[in-house]
């Protein structure tokens, strides 16, 4: 069953992910104590237990966005509602484009105090998504091609900017880049396909 939630999440949901999102930081970073992270372990056991009682039948939480179809609030990389996501803020797209701010933390260390490229990569393949949709051409990356000139830092706020380029057929192409204080760390191309049936959502 799709749950679809009208305008914003309930704030019971973002402050939820967000506290657990600080859990994760605080579990990798915490001292190496086994009788004290036994004993968190066996406290967050319990408040799993009590969500898992509430469970819905399908992950899919739907709110309505900014651009063309719907986004999932639950999104792993924009969606408030979930503590995977870094999530994505001061989101701004119109049919040239989409920006946005976002800030990684200790959690997603790959380099030494540097973002893993995945997660670099999983942020620039979301903005060409959303950046095509929002040209009104809804597509699914088939091809990302990421350069990474530099470590992307984390605990900064990090601009990202995607703009569609060109449609051929059912090709997409996309170009988006990550930057940090005005100096561009990673850059991506992309070729999406058009979805040929109704857009998901
Ligand atoms: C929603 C609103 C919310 C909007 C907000 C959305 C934000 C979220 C964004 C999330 C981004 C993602 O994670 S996207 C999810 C990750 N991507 C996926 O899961 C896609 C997996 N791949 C597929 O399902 C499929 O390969 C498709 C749908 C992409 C294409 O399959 P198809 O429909 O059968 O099309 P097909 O005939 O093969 O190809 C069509 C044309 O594209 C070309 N083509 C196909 N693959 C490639 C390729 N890798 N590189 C170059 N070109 C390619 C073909 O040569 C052909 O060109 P020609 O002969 O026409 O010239």
């Amino acid at each position: 069953m799709t749950t679809e939630v009208p305008g914003k999440l309930s704030p019971g949901r973002t402050t939820l992910a967000a506290r657990v999102r600080d859990l994760i930081e605080a579990v990798v970073l915490a001292e190496d104590d086994p009788p004290g992270l036994l004993d968190a372990a066996a406290r967050i056991e319990e408040v799993t237990e009590s969500l898992r009682a509430r469970r819905r039948e399908s992950p899919r939480l739907l709110v309505q966005a900014d651009t063309v179809g719907r986004l999932s609030a639950n999104n792993p990389v924009e969606g408030p509602g979930n503590p995977l996501a870094p999530p994505l803020s001061r989101i701004r797209v119109d049919v040239d484009g989409m920006r946005a701010e976002v800030t990684f933390t200790a959690v997603h260390e790959g380099p030494p105090e540097r973002v893993h490229g995945g997660w670099v990569a999983a942020v620039l393949d979301h903005a060409v998504g959303r950046a095509v949709a929002a040209a009104g051409h809804p597509a699914m990356t088939a091809s990302l091609t990421v350069d990474y000139h530099e470590g992307t830092p984390y605990g900064v706020p990090l601009e990202v900017e995607a703009r569609f380029a060109r449609r051929d057929g059912r090709k997409v192409y996309a170009i988006a880049n990550i930057s940090s204080g005005g100096t561009i760390t990673a850059t991506a191309s992309a070729i999406l396909v058009l979805f040929t049936g109704p857009v998901p959502g």
